[in-house]
């Protein structure tokens, strides 16, 4: 066990590290189970994409896809081996180097059980990325694009029934103040619970899942009791004071989740607390849903064109009233897209000042920096050993105490086997009936860090 007082590292977490090599652990299950599907997908998908090629004009591109499935496929076999790592080929990205200097100064005798979680899961995403991008001709191929629109597609009833529902909240500005405060917990919760259709986790939506997502109270309050801390209230007490009125957020997948993020950026833009809203995406595929900037553009596009081929005329004009409206915000510098490498590298989050100094700067301009979803909590509490009783300022280091640190929210649905800020005894309470409860994305955490602004 490593103390508080060390120099933190990759290879040097705060507490020990989440490892595969502990077998009872969520890491092992994913290092073990859940990735070879993952990488399996990958070679599926290829597969189907090279069929649906020309032999005779894209010949070029048919061999060069032979190529990636063999090379994808020596991937898992080194995985399932437990072959050492190795360094990242120089493949020319604007991150390269960040990897293989952080791979020669931590990694080189590691292996893919023995290296820290975090670590290992970032690296597989860059080894995948580095197999597309030294192609010719699928350099901007997204492998998990297809499995992307198919949830989206999927998630149909519940996109229309919130088009409708933020189109209702708008139309009537009449609502009054204690109700805006139930809005904006209905609205943050719609944010939180979209990250449950992670497709990393091979989860859809249910029919229950979505009438949850509909927002009325009741569904509302039975989703709530599987917040274990709920800081949300809070947020609101202080949102109405914000002098800046610059809210970010660092975005986790695409789709369905994104929509649902959206919708809430919407409102608060409607409602005056914000009045611009940074979104921050992936620079690169990674961790199979997340949002890269091509996503986000993919999703304004099918909301104004014909994907719903089932949508009611009536319905289509719900989604076209959105689409304009958010594609006016884009147009006129309300909600701008972003996407740092420092995103995608290898550093946990407790580094975002000393590795990305002018990201660091720039959010520090934010009211509020939301964080979604379960990858950007492991990097924010440093994926390792907290006890589950730590104060989650404590938990995020540096990003709480730091000169010029934002105020931060984290909504996160737990689907790992990391989880701080719990009141005594809930840890005992879950552990006794339900094993998976850390992992499993039935609960979530709502935490708030006030940061430590410069004024
Ligand atoms: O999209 P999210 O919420 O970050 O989840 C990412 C998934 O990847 C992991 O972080 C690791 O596989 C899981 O814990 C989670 O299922
Ligand atoms: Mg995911
Ligand atoms: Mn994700």
């Amino acid at each position: 066990m490593t103390s508080q007082t060390s120099i933190v590292t990759p290879a040097n977490p705060p507490r020990s590290a989440l490892r595969a090599t502990d077998e009872k652990s969520f890491a092992f299950t994913t290092t073990t189970v859940r990735w070879p599907v993952i990488i399996t997908k990958i070679i599926d998908d290829v597969y189907k994409t090279r069929h649906e090629l020309d032999p005779s004009i894209e010949f070029e591109k048919m061999k060069e896809g032979i190529d990636i499935m063999d090379s994808i496929a020596l991937l898992k076999y080194e995985i399932q081996r437990k072959k050492p790592l190795k360094p990242i080929d120089d493949d020319g990205e604007p991150d390269v180097n960040t990897w293989i200097e952080v791979f020669n100064k931590y990694f080189k005798e590691e292996n893919w059980h023995s290296a820290p979680w975090l670590f290992t899961e970032c690296y597989l995403y860059r080894r995948t990325h580095s197999i597309f991008v030294r192609t010719k001709l699928w350099r901007n191929y997204d492998p998990f694009f297809r499995q992307k629109e198919d949830t989206f597609k999927a998630s149909f009833v519940a996109i229309i029934e919130l088009a409708k529902r933020i189109d209702g909240l708008i139309s009537n500005p009449s609502v009054q103040g204690s109700d805006k405060r139930i809005l904006f917990h209905e609205l943050a919760q719609i944010s939180l619970w979209g990250n449950a259709t992670d497709l990393s986790l091979l989860t859809n939506l249910s029919h229950d899942d979505i009438k949850k997502l509909q927002g009325n109270a009741k569904s509302l309050e039975e989703s709530e009791k599987n917040i274990l801390v709920n800081d949300l209230e809070e947020v609101w007490g202080k949102l109405s004071h914000y002098q800046q009125k610059r809210i970010d957020f660092v975005l986790d997948n695409a789709g369905f989740e994104l929509y649902g993020d959206l919708i809430f950026a919407d409102w608060l833009i409607q409602n005056g607390y914000a009045s611009e809203v940074h979104l921050h995406v992936k620079a690169i595929p990674w961790f199979v849903s997340d949002t890269t900037p091509s996503d986000f553009n993919w999703l304004l596009g099918v909301l104004k064109n014909d994907f719903f081929s089932s949508a009611s005329s009536n319905e289509k004009l719900y989604l076209e009233r959105l689409a304009k409206r958010w594609q006016g915000y884009v147009d006129n510098g309300k909600w701008i897209l972003k996407s740092d490498y420092f995103w995608t590298s290898p550093y946990a989050y407790w580094h975002l000042k000393e590795q990305a100094p002018e990201l660091f700067s720039d959010i520090s301009k934010s009211s509020l920096v939301i964080f979604k979803g379960d990858l950007n909590y492991r990097k924010l509490v440093y994926d390792c050993k907290w006890p589950t009783t730590t104060l989650f300022k404590d938990a995020i280091g540096p990003l709480a105490t730091e000169k010029g640190a934002p105020p931060i929210l984290a909504l996160r649905t737990s689907k790992a086997d990391v989880i701080v800020g719990l009141p005594e005894g809930i840890e005992e309470r879950l552990s006794a009936s339900e094993e998976d409860w850390m992992f499993s994305g039935k609960y979530a955490v709502v935490q708030f860090s006030e940061g430590n602004r410069l004024n």
